[in-house]
């Protein structure tokens, strides 16, 4: 055990977190709500980040509906289970890009953990190969993510789709004068670097109230709210799958360090031969395949 650092907690390394008593603390943050496979995601990245020796614990901040032999299940993985209430957007008749994605607004009750100074947020359907700890040493006072891209069919409702424009390719399509200035840089909100704090929470949850729900749900949100302060961070420390086959050229591989299994739909990838060795990122992956659950689970 590290002498004189005053423990607080062990993590799911069995590590000493850098605990409380005036030490800023740290820990990743993932959400779970219903009580389908995305639980086996969460297990799948407690042991992933034990495998990459990561000095920090993961919270769980979970939804009522998930099942006591969930939690245990948990538990047993050193995983800190936190449950949160749902956050439900202002009444709407949008269609979100995913039916389910209407839960995921419940994200923003990590904003709240203020007993925490600096947190990682990863989604369940997130793998890390490894050691990604030095990101809890970035500045304080910005937001920091992954740019994301606009190419999948989940995106044909955006100005952006119908016109080709992606930011992970800015030159291929320029963005047409008549459409105005381009998008500002947009991240996906799998995963990011964040300070919990009060006042952003509540600031949050009434900016929350007063903005009408969009097709990405709380990522369109946190995108809005966060875009003076958001710093891109590379494609290694988030690989949304479909960069594989979108933007190969962007990416090295023998550099991926967290790869997010969000690959939207079996169609999404076109009948072009593999330009990468994407079997290797697969079969490298160490959790159970995760099934998406297609109705929302709410609690
Ligand atoms: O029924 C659900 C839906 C979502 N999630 C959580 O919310 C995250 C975001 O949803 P998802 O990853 O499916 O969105 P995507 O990244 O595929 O758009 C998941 O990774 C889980 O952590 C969950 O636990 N149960
Ligand atoms: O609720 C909205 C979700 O939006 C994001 O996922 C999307 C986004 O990345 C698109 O760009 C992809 O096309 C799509 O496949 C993918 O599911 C986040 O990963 C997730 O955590 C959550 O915020
Ligand atoms: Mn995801």
């Amino acid at each position: 055990m590290a002498p004189g650092v005053p423990m607080d907690v062990i993590s799911c390394t069995g590590k000493v977190s850098t605990a409380s008593h005036g030490y800023s603390k740290r820990a990743f943050v993932t959400f779970l709500a219903g009580n389908g496979d995305y639980v086996k995601g969460v297990v799948g990245l407690a042991k992933g980040l034990r495998r990459v020796k990561s000095a920090y614990p993961l919270v769980v901040a979970m939804l009522p509906d998930v099942p006591e032999e969930h939690r245990d299940i948990l538990r047993s993985q050193g995983c800190i289970v936190r449950e949160i209430e749902p956050i439900y957007p202002p009444e709407n008749q949008i269609q979100f890009a995913m039916a389910y994605y209407v839960i995921n607004y419940s994200k923003l009750r990590i904003w709240n953990f203020e007993d925490y100074s600096k947190m990682m947020y990863l989604d369940a359907d997130i793998q890390v190969f490894e050691n990604i700890d030095h990101l809890f040493d970035t500045q304080d006072g910005y937001f920091y993510a992954v740019m994301d891209c606009f190419c999948e069919k989940t995106w044909s409702h955006s100005p952006q789709y119908s016109i080709g424009y992606c930011q992970q390719c800015p030159e291929k399509v320029t963005w047409p004068a008549e459409m105005g200035s381009p998008p500002p840089l947009y991240f996906n909100a799998g995963m990011f670097v964040f300070e919990p704090s009060r006042l952003t929470y509540e600031s949050l949850l009434e900016t929350l109230q007063i903005t009408p729900p969009t097709p990405f749900a709380e990522q369109d949100f946190l995108n809005m709210f966060f875009q003076k302060t958001y710093k891109p961070i590379p494609l290694m420390y988030n690989l949304v799958l479909a960069m594989l086959w979108r933007h190969p050229e962007n990416v090295e591989v023998e550099k991926v360090k967290v790869v997010h299994y969000c690959a939207a739909a079996e169609n999404s990838v076109p009948d072009q031969e593999e330009t990468l060795s994407r079997s290797s990122i697969l079969s490298s992956k160490p959790g159970p395949a995760i099934s998406y659950i297609s109705a929302p689970s709410a609690a």
